[in-house]
């Protein structure tokens, strides 16, 4: 069956299935010999289990279970309890037990408090099996979708070729920065930035080696600066900078040099030595711009300024706000 979508990192197979981790829960070590023996005769190949309910919770948190067959009524702590605690690591995600009773009265409370099934005491071998199977096979779908949509999430917000942050993000930490710099009456700074001369790498050294330059520039841009610091890429060789955290003029000034700098040590791609440099220009909030777009346009206009002194420099936007 194919899920999501029509690709193959998609599908869930039976190989997967059945390569699940596996915990067993019982005090009774005859139960778990039986469990142990039917889930191998199937060629489940993870099957691990204890007989201590106190451990459950720090081996799944270690270990991240597929699925937990749960014995109910054990000495000392339950498997109510158990499964309280579990909740706790598996809080955003598919808690996958399958309880095991002899007691039909339990079977309501067990799924009411978290199970996703339960087994009955005698078992009914093909029943166990055709459970485990179900409950894997929802558990590790669910485990796709969650993995999708986090690439989705990642992909909306970033650049596909260097990871840095793309437009949107950079406009999303830009408007908090400056709610917290206007919260705290302080100042932040955006910083753009623009290869000199990348249009001759790429009709030289052809566009591979542009592109594999733009990610050895993002690499050394994201060492250059704070971890707070949002780096971005626009498209083309256009970079931005968010710092929302500078102290004063002084401060950006000393990242900006540092930037430059840092641009214009030579790169070795594929045995070509490559010298580059980059020219920077700065808006400092509240100064150049009290919204982002502002902001942006002033400090866009400051690089274009850097690029006519001739580049390999960088200037202070000398616009007003608005
Ligand atoms: N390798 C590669 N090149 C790209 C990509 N996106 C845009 N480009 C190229 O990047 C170049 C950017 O153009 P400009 O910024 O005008 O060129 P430049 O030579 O740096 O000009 P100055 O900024 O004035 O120094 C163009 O040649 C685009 O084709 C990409 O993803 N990969």
């Amino acid at each position: 069956m194919v899920y999501l979508d029509e690709h193959v990192s998609n599908m869930i197979t039976e190989a997967d299935i059945h390569s699940a981790k596996i915990l067993i829960v019982d005090d009774q070590e005859s139960n778990i010999q039986v469990l142990e023996g039917v889930l191998g005769a199937a060629n489940y190949t993870s099957v691990s289990s204890t007989m201590d309910p106190y451990q459950v919770y720090d081996l799944h948190r270690q270990n991240h279970y597929d699925l937990i067959l749960l014995d109910l009524k054990m000495a000392g702590m339950d498997g109510f309890q158990v499964l309280e605690a579990l909740k706790n690591i598996e809080a955003d995600s598919y808690l996958s037990v399958l309880v095991v009773t002899a007691n039909p009265d339990y079977k309501l409370r067990a799924l009411q408090s978290g199970a996703k099934d339960f087994i009955s005491k005698p078992f009914d071998m093909a029943e166990v099996l055709a459970r485990v199977h179900n409950l894997l096979e929802v558990r590790l779908l669910h485990q796709r979708a969650r993995t999708y949509a986090k690439t989705q999430e990642f992909m909306a917000l970033h650049d596909p070729l260097t990871g840095l942050a793309n437009r949107r993000l950079l406009v999303e930490r830009v408007s908090q920065a400056i709610i917290h710099a206007k919260r705290n009456s302080s100042i932040m700074a955006v910083m753009y930035l623009d290869l000199d001369g990348f249009r001759q790498i790429n009709n030289t050294l052809g566009h591979e080696v542009g592109d594999l330059l733009l990610k050895l520039v993002a690499a050394r841009l994201v060492a250059a600066v704070r971890q707070e610091d949002t780096v971005a890429r626009l498209g083309g060789d256009e970079f931005v900078i968010a710092m929302p955290h500078v102290t004063n003029v002084n401060g950006v000034t000393l990242a900006a040099e540092k930037i430059i700098k840092t641009m214009s040590r030579p790169y070795t791609i594929q045995g070509h030595n490559i010298n580059l440099t980059a020219s920077a220009g700065i808006g400092l909030y509240p100064e150049n711009g009290k919204d982002v777009k502002t902001l942006l346009k002033n400090a866009d206009a400051a690089l274009l300024d850097a690029k006519q002194a001739n580049k390999n420099t960088y200037r202070i936007s000398e616009r007003a706000y608005s």
